[in-house]
């Protein structure tokens, strides 16, 4: 696929394709211990001097919390057809079991009902990393019980949503959780240890399995799994290499998604971690594999790969001299985004999948006189990307629908609120909302089901 929309394609998407944005609840809600919430790790997080850039928190970030109608109106305006958005958990049980905080349910149950009477169909995801301080203090995802405590979670969700909410995802990319807060030490709780970064893995994994399970028994609608998967490009033609390739795949690309559909690990992991990488019990795999009506991709870019001495997988990531780039560091590659469906149907079937994440951080200038702001480049981003999954439908992938991210500018964790991915400007000091030349561009292309690309 040439990187720029042939003139002249019909780029109409399926009927019934669900266009929409995504969001998450530590980066826009603000008040994260209002009406009886416990405190998440993130709070904690934040608060802890060193951990974000410029000391930045998620106490007020966009006061979606307090401004959660007015935001569902400005969806509304913009045409979106879904909204992708994840609950606190410490909102719901501040304690992180037990006791239910109706306070905590009541947002969302109203938050719901709100899109619902807008004609947006709500897509929940339980889990996108802020979880309950409380847990982390009995050991969090190191503490097998965590199992039991996301399956009693979801539960109370389901019990209070379901029916009402069609759309369900258990956790938020567990490679990001693991490798950025077990391994690396950049993201919440904070671990560096390649002792409990597999051991995190494998019980995100099997708390994912008990909430899937748990579904069935009180969910009439879909259950799914939402993963961070990049294509992995060999830099040169060396045995290396391709070795390391291979370790940067199985890394990132199969480490969740094998246990999930296939009930496996890929072999790599072992020689990945070594001596850190424990026997699991088989019984295990049993839990985690569960029917799943969805998988939720998130993308933003692919990896040329080297061997390299990166930790644990042993590979670098090769900047490409022509490439362009974002202000992550994420090359712009939309032909991988197709690479990556492709790879994803040949290897675990015609399982729907949404793209439940895609989106760019740029230099966006500040709100003009009229309220324009002029984002080109996320929208040129955008478009491509958005061809790039016309490719992928074309050749046969069963692609449901696109959560751009993001609705909002927001709290890009440790990075603090200096990311701007939003295709809404937010004015952090007044809260005002602007909706960028990218989500005008968006909503024609939602209006007009792709033609419009
Ligand atoms: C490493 O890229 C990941 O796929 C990824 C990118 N992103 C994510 N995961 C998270 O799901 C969001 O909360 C981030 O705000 C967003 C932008 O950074």
């Amino acid at each position: 696929m040439s990187d720029a929309p042939a003139q002249g394609r019909d780029f109409r998407f399926p009927d019934g394709f669900l266009w929409g944005a995504a969001t998450a609840a530590h980066q826009i809600e603000g008040s994260p211990l209002a009406d009886g919430a416990g405190p998440s790790i993130w709070t904690r997080f934040a608060h802890t001097p060193g951990m974000t850039l410029n000391g930045d928190t998620g106490d007020v970030a966009c006061d979606h919390y307090r401004r959660w109608k007015q935001d569902v109106a400005l969806m509304r305006e913009l045409g979106l057809k879904a909204y992708r958005f994840s609950v606190s958990w410490s909102r719901i049980h501040p304690e992180g079991t037990g006791r239910v905080n109706q306070a905590g349910l009541d947002f969302y149950s109203r938050l719901v009902d709100e899109l619902l009477e807008n004609g947006i169909e709500p897509l929940l995801t339980l889990f996108h990393w802020d979880l309950p301080a409380a847990l982390d203090d009995r050991g969090g995802w190191l503490n097998r019980d965590c199992a039991d405590w996301f399956a009693d979670y979801g539960t109370t969700l389901y019990r209070a949503l379901d029916g009402r909410v069609k759309k369900w995802a258990t956790i938020n990319e567990p490679w990001v959780v693991t490798d950025g807060g077990y391994l690396h030490g950049a993201l919440a709780p904070g671990h560096r240890s390649r002792y409990e970064a597999p051991i995190a893995a494998h019980n995100l994994m099997r708390a994912h399995g008990a909430a899937a399970q748990a579904y069935r028994a009180e969910g009439r609608h879909e259950m799914g799994l939402v993963v961070n998967i990049e294509p992995k490009y060999p830099a040169g033609d060396s045995p290396e290499d391709a070795a390391a390739v291979r370790r940067a795949h199985a890394y990132m690309n199969e480490q969740f998604l094998h246990p999930a559909l296939l009930g496996r690990y890929p072999d790599e992991l072992k020689d990945i971690f070594g001596d850190a990488w424990p026997e699991w019990p088989a019984e295990d795999f049993a839990l985690i594999r569960q029917p799943l009506d969805f998988v939720g991709i998130n993308y933003y870019t692919r990896s040329v790969t080297a061997a390299g001495d990166s930790y644990p997988q042993r590979t670098a990531v090769v900047r490409q001299p022509l490439g362009t780039y974002t202000e992550t560091g994420w090359e712009v590659f939309p032909q991988g985004l197709t690479d990556l469906l492709l790879w994803f149907k040949d290897t675990y079937g015609d399982l729907p999948v949404y793209i439940t994440e895609n989106g760019a951080a740029f230099f966006d200038p500040p709100v003009a006189e009229g309220g324009r702001v002029r984002d080109p480049l996320r929208t040129d981003y955008l478009r491509k990307h958005l061809s790039a999954i016309h490719d992928a439908i074309a050749a046969g992938v069963d692609v449901r629908g696109y959560m751009a991210w993001s609705l909002l500018d927001n709290l890009e964790w440790s990075l603090g609120y200096s990311k701007r991915f939003g295709i809404v400007h937010v004015n952090y000091g007044t809260q005002e909302r602007t909706p960028k030349d990218s989500a005008r561009w968006y909503s024609k292309v939602i209006a007009s089901n792709g033609r419009t690309l």
